[in-house]
């Protein structure tokens, strides 16, 4: 069995993973480090989840001179919020009090990273452009550079980066050690990783599947005539999402769903480049922390990001390319936990699923939008489920005295359904209070309608 040990990491580190709770590599820490540690150059494809950044830290964090104060190690990643991610997990990953780990970024003060610089910094982490910038202005030295790693480096070498990483690579040494790492590599962009890297050793996990079997895809037709935001009201009523990304396609589209769902009670925020950088790090600080459920995001939450346990990934809409539906619903189902990827579609979008169902070689199971009927079913049984919770509680004593004072007008099963009404009305969205018709008071009452569909109301595809 592959342990940290039998990998070539020191005992010293080894003891630290095992306080982190890294009892046992990964699969692609398993086939890279030994690669890494014997100063190959590196491209590593693996799921996402899967623990991609200890792969390429643990090697450096290993070999890196701690007493040398110049920079030896460079991470670029393609957002910011990455860039300090992944120098935090760097940094937990080290026990070595004496290391300097540094996020470099625009939207940050440049005079603190000078500064900051200055003083000495083994490893930096950061998006290409501030890179530059340090550079330019010769803050940044990357002579004595050892190693540089490309975090989602086909999205690093996407266009528009290309160009940034070739600059700075010419300020680096050329006997430094190079790696690639990300859950997508298309072909083209690994002709030109060959440009970048020396004979490399290429690395792959599972490559066939891009997304891991973790993570249960399902698909809701978006009915004729209806809006998505009017579609996804019910979806979310039905699947009570502990915690999700929805994710937009443009700025726009964030900051209007937002809107809606705010409006409609629940608690959301937006997350996309328009926000300042303090805005984006706040939000993202309050949703690792639960303050907030749901975040509706642009394709910069796509990559790399990792929340804990999130539950939920919501495709309101579909992304251009297939690359980034893979890493959009990476986002959950991380670390060996499962996960939900949700997608809405329209009609005339089905065929996106179907290619989704072929690169993944897994079905999507495609549903129809819960009816009220379904969703106050649900509620009721959560609303059950509470009640007993409720019972066992040492609070519900405190109320007997109003069940006795009631007692002597009703009888005790209409108090406790009169009490039940109230829960279950102020647990109804918004959007399904004002109604007021019949037929929304019968349906708690009468046993569902018939339904073509199986229990959960799915239908495979195919
Ligand atoms: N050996 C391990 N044992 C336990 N947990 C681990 C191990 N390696 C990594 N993890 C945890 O798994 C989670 C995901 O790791 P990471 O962010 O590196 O994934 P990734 O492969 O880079 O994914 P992505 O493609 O989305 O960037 C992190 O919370 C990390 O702490
Ligand atoms: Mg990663």
């Amino acid at each position: 069995m592959a342990s940290f040990t039998n990998l070539g990491l020191s005992e010293a580190r080894v003891q630290h993973l095992k306080k982190l709770g890294f009892t046992e590599p990964t699969a692609i820490q398993t086939q890279a480090i030994p690669h890494l540690l014997s100063n190959r150059d590196v491209v590593g494809l693996a799921q996402t989840g899967t623990g991609k950044t200890a792969a390429f830290a643990l090697p450096i964090l290993e070999q890196v001179n701690v007493s040398d104060r110049n920079v030896q190690a460079l991470v670029l990643t393609p957002t910011r919020e990455l860039a300090m991610q992944v120098s935090q997990a760097i940094q937990k990953l080290s026990s070595d009090q004496r290391l300097r780990v540094l996020a470099v970024y625009g939207g940050q003060a440049i005079d603190r990273q000078l500064h900051q610089l200055k003083r000495g910094v083994q490893i930096v982490v950061g998006t290409p452009g501030r890179v530059l910038d340090l550079l330019g202005r010769r803050g940044l030295i990357l002579d004595q550079l050892n190693w540089l790693v490309l975090d989602e480096a086909d999205e690093m070498l996407n266009m528009g980066f290309i160009q940034d990483v070739e600059k700075i690579l010419s300020h680096a040494p050329g006997d430094r050690q190079t790696a690639f790492f990300s859950a997508t590599m298309a072909p083209t962009i690994r002709e030109l990783a060959a440009k970048f890297l020396k004979s490399p050793v290429t690395v792959t996990v599972e490559q066939q599947k891009a997304a891991p079997a973790r993570i249960n895809q399902t698909a809701y037709t978006v009915p004729k005539g209806w809006s998505k935001a009017r579609a996804l009201m019910p979806i979310l009523e039905m699947e009570d999402p502990e915690s999700a990304l929805i994710f937009v396609r443009t700025r726009r589209t964030a900051g209007e769903l937002t809107r809606q769902l705010q409006a409609a009670g629940h608690s959301v925020d937006e997350y996309h480049g328009d926000l300042s950088q303090s805005q984006r790090e706040r939000l993202l600080l309050r949703f690792r922390q639960r303050q907030i459920r749901w975040v509706v995001a642009t394709d910069i939450a796509a990559r790399g990001i990792h929340v804990d346990d999130l539950t939920h990934v919501i495709n309101y809409e579909l992304p251009d390319s297939l690359d980034s539906y893979v890493h959009r619903i990476g986002r959950t189902g991380r670390a060996g936990k499962e996960g939900q990827a949700i997608a809405l579609v329209h009609p005339l979008e089905k065929y996106k699923l179907r290619q989704v169902e072929k690169r993944f070689k897994q079905p999507i199971t495609l549903c129809n939008i819960p009816t009220r009927a379904e969703i106050a079913a649900r509620h009721l049984q959560k609303l059950q489920s509470q009640v007993r919770e409720a019972i066992t509680s040492e609070r519900v004593a405190s109320f007997l005295p109003i069940v006795a004072q009631l007692s002597e007008e009703y009888d005790s099963r209409t108090i406790a359904a009169a009490a039940l009404q109230m829960a279950y009305d102020q647990a109804r969205p918004t959007w399904m209070r004002g109604d007021s018709s019949s037929d929304e008071e019968s349906v708690v009452a009468k046993p569902q309608k018939k339904t073509r569909r199986s229990s959960r109301g799915r239908v495979q595809t195919r």
